[in-house]
């Protein structure tokens, strides 16, 4: 993760979602979260906690059902999460546009080289000897002035930005509900995490099935603290539970949120960084956002005393630099290029 990568060995630090049947999710905050699934997948009703008031009917139900689904998934959906159902389709199929340009047009969504950026910012594309078959355009917030934005379509950039900020909210409101999961401190996480410069979103297209099924993304846990989807309709994505691949069905104004390692380290395997892949299944092309609620390359990365030492209990990893760990799992998935196998897991830090 550090700055500078050659353009074609940052595509694989993403481990990384445009509308869905006319499903009414229920609006109304039930006074105890329910597990039901949509699907398999748990679902979580976010809305007490968009009320402003800790103290909100439905805050202990829904914190409980999100530690959870975090316990037992590592995976849920979101309702009521405080992200316009009207801005995410628009988000969505803007992108599709921008994808459905040409090649040449697409290129020039690239950022001048030098850039001081994480990631290089900007379009890009799988290399052709990648297991994983998609495009993409990488965004990193705003503020930061990294991102490339091709002229084409208007009101992309805008959309893609508001996106941003929303999921950004998002974020910081889900590490405050995971905070009081893991039973940490008050305000533990936000004064760990406190620095927004790595968080990333990308807007993907992959291509359509070329026989009955074909890879989209393969199998893996994210790197980062916890990752936002946003998909179309057209579905694909799937989670590993208990041997089983469940499919997460595309359900209209809902985001699928799922632990990625870091939490998944600092809470010493309570909470699951699930694997996950996209399997393309139908003959038409899919669009996702995915966003990556991150933390600085800097942060010491090791199992907290809470989870260890204050219960006896031993760390299962050992510490680690994150910004390490995400050059391992570049250069492993790049030199030599791009077998799943190669990819450099979690457990590399296993002790
Ligand atoms: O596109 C999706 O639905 C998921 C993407 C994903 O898993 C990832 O980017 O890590
Ligand atoms: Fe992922």
């Amino acid at each position: 993760m550090s700055t500078n990568q050659p353009r074609e060995t940052y595509e694989h630090l993403i481990d990384n979602s445009v509308r869905s049947p006319a499903t009414h999710l229920n609006r109304a905050t039930t006074e105890r979260q329910t597990m039901a699934a949509t699907g398999a997948l748990p679902v979580v009703d976010l809305a007490p906690f968009l009320a402003g008031d800790d103290k909100a009917d439905g805050v202990a139900g829904a914190t409980e059902a999100v530690r959870e689904a975090c316990r037992t998934h590592g995976f849920f959906r979101a309702v009521n999460h405080g992200v316009p159902t009207e801005l995410m389709a628009r988000a969505l199929q803007l992108s599709a546009a921008f994808f459905a340009l040409p090649d040449e047009e697409k290129a020039k969504a690239r950022p001048a080289d030098g850039s001081e950026a994480p990631l290089p910012a900007g379009y890009s594309r799988r290399p052709a000897n990648s297991a994983d078959k998609s495009e993409y355009m990488l965004v990193f917030n705003p503020k930061f002035g990294f991102n490339a934005y091709p002229a084409d379509p208007a009101g992309f950039r805008d959309a893609v930005e508001e996106c941003f900020t929303k999921l950004t909210e998002l974020g910081l409101l889900v590490q405050e509900i995971l905070n009081e999961c893991m039973g940490l401190p008050p305000g533990f996480l936000r004064d760990f995490n406190d620095d927004r410069s790595f968080d990333f979103m990308l807007a993907l297209r992959y291509f359509p099935a070329m026989n009955e099924v074909s890879n989209g993304l393969s199998a893996h846990e994210d790197g980062n603290c916890v990752t936002f989807v946003i998909q179309d309709d057209v579905g694909g994505l799937e989670v590993l539970k208990d041997g089983d691949w469940i499919p997460v069905e595309p359900v209209d104004g809902s985001i699928i949120i799922n632990i990625g390692d870091v939490i998944q380290v600092l809470s010493n395997n309570k909470l699951k960084s699930a694997t996950h892949r996209v399997v393309m299944r139908k003959p038409v092309h899919r669009h996702s956002l995915a966003f990556y609620f991150n933390i600085h390359g800097d942060k010491w990365i090791e199992p907290l005393p809470e989870f260890t030492s204050r219960v006896g209990e031993a760390p299962r990893y050992r510490g680690f630099m994150f910004r390490e760990y995400q050059q391992l799992r570049l250069r492993n998935k790049t030199h030599p290029p791009s077998r799943p196998e190669d990819m450099v897991h979690i457990t590399h830090y296993a002790i």
